[in-house]
């Protein structure tokens, strides 16, 4: 695809400077759209990448004819079903860039939230004209809901599935994306990661919701496995119920690889926008089980699942298919 992807900064895994003085370095580095390669001594949560635009051809853009789209009655929660995944794929990458407008017009910057499973391949539509040259991706600042405590190049890294299937197409500047520190432990991760968050905060590039107090994305693109997991928040785990960290980690998964750092509920639940993208028909049943529609013997993480402003459920036919 012509797609060229350079590593940009000096990692500084045994020796990182301040968070602070870090972030700053990054803040003030990503004001241009398109950042500069930086050679600079930073922390390696603040890594600086830099892209090259590609080209591709996409015809009809929208085609969301399929989409039946219900509001579930009283509550913030939408279902949107569409007969094919392609048709996901298309709705997904326009909903986002809504968002990704309305966001930099209210506030001057769009924070996004990711997955890694199947979402990325959902988000190849974002990539693809129009959207790839009228979103303002100089504004979007990417950060991971979940991420596998492994290196970032390895195969299991949700970082390097993101940046392959969709963060290496699109001109976001270097220092907006937030990748988590491979250099360090499960619970080393899970701090440094939080203490970034923190410092994003104070400086209002991440919001704060009110009712919770706590950070308050714009917007998370989840995804779900057949066991109803989110992010690294499995059924029946503890770290389901975590009430006051915002990052935490487990050493335990049920899903390979086994340690991986995650976003907790209060967290994931004060999002602004909470997109929920599910498809095939290996995940029909905890779809059912998740929207209410059928008993499980123990509540699945996808049922706690919920937003500040909206959350919407992105479903194909096979994932819908026991509703
Ligand atoms: O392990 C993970 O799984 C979930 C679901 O993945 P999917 O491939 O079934 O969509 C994913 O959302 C999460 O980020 C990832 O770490």
């Amino acid at each position: 695809m012509g797609c060229a992807l350079r590593m940009a900064s000096s990692m500084c895994a045994t020796t990182p400077l301040s968070l602070s003085s870090s972030l700053r370095t990054n803040l003030s580095s990503s004001r241009t759209s398109r950042a500069p390669l930086i050679s600079l001594r930073v922390s390696p949560i603040f890594q600086a990448l830099s892209f090259q635009s590609v080209r591709t051809n996409f015809k009809n853009p929208i085609s969301a004819s399929a989409s039946a789209s219900a509001r579930m009655a009283g509550q913030n929660k939408k279902i949107e079903k569409f007969e094919t995944e392609e048709e996901v794929a298309v709705r997904l990458a326009k909903y986002t860039a809504d968002l990704s407008a309305k966001f930099v017009k209210e506030r001057g910057a769009f924070t996004v939230v990711l997955s890694g499973g199947s979402l990325i391949d959902a988000l190849r539509k974002l990539a693809e004209a129009p959207y790839k040259d009228s979103v303002d991706w100089s504004k979007w600042h990417v950060f991971w809901v979940d991420e596998r405590v492994v290196k970032r190049d390895h195969v299991d890294s949700n970082y390097k599935l993101a940046l392959d299937g969709f963060l290496s197409k699109v001109p976001i500047p270097t220092g907006q994306v937030y990748a988590i520190n491979d250099a360090l432990s499960a619970e080393g991760a899970a701090d440094d990661y939080e203490t970034c968050l923190k410092h994003l905060v104070q400086r209002n590039v991440i919001a704060t919701s009110k009712t919770t107090g706590f950070p308050k994305f714009d917007l998370m693109l989840l995804g779900m496995g057949p066991d109803g997991h989110l992010a690294s928040l499995f059924p029946g785990h503890p770290l389901v119920n975590e009430k006051n960290k915002w990052v935490t980690c487990i050493k335990d998964s049920p899903k390979p690889p086994p340690e991986r750092i995650t976003f907790t509920f209060p967290v994931i639940n004060s999002a602004a926008y909470n997109a929920m993208v599910v498809t095939g028909e290996g995940k029909a049943s905890a779809v059912c089980t998740a929207l209410g529609k059928s008993q499980h013997s123990e509540t699945l993480p996808a049922q706690l699942l919920s937003a500040e402003d909206e959350l919407t459920w992105f479903l194909d036919k096979s994932a819908a298919s026991n509703l």
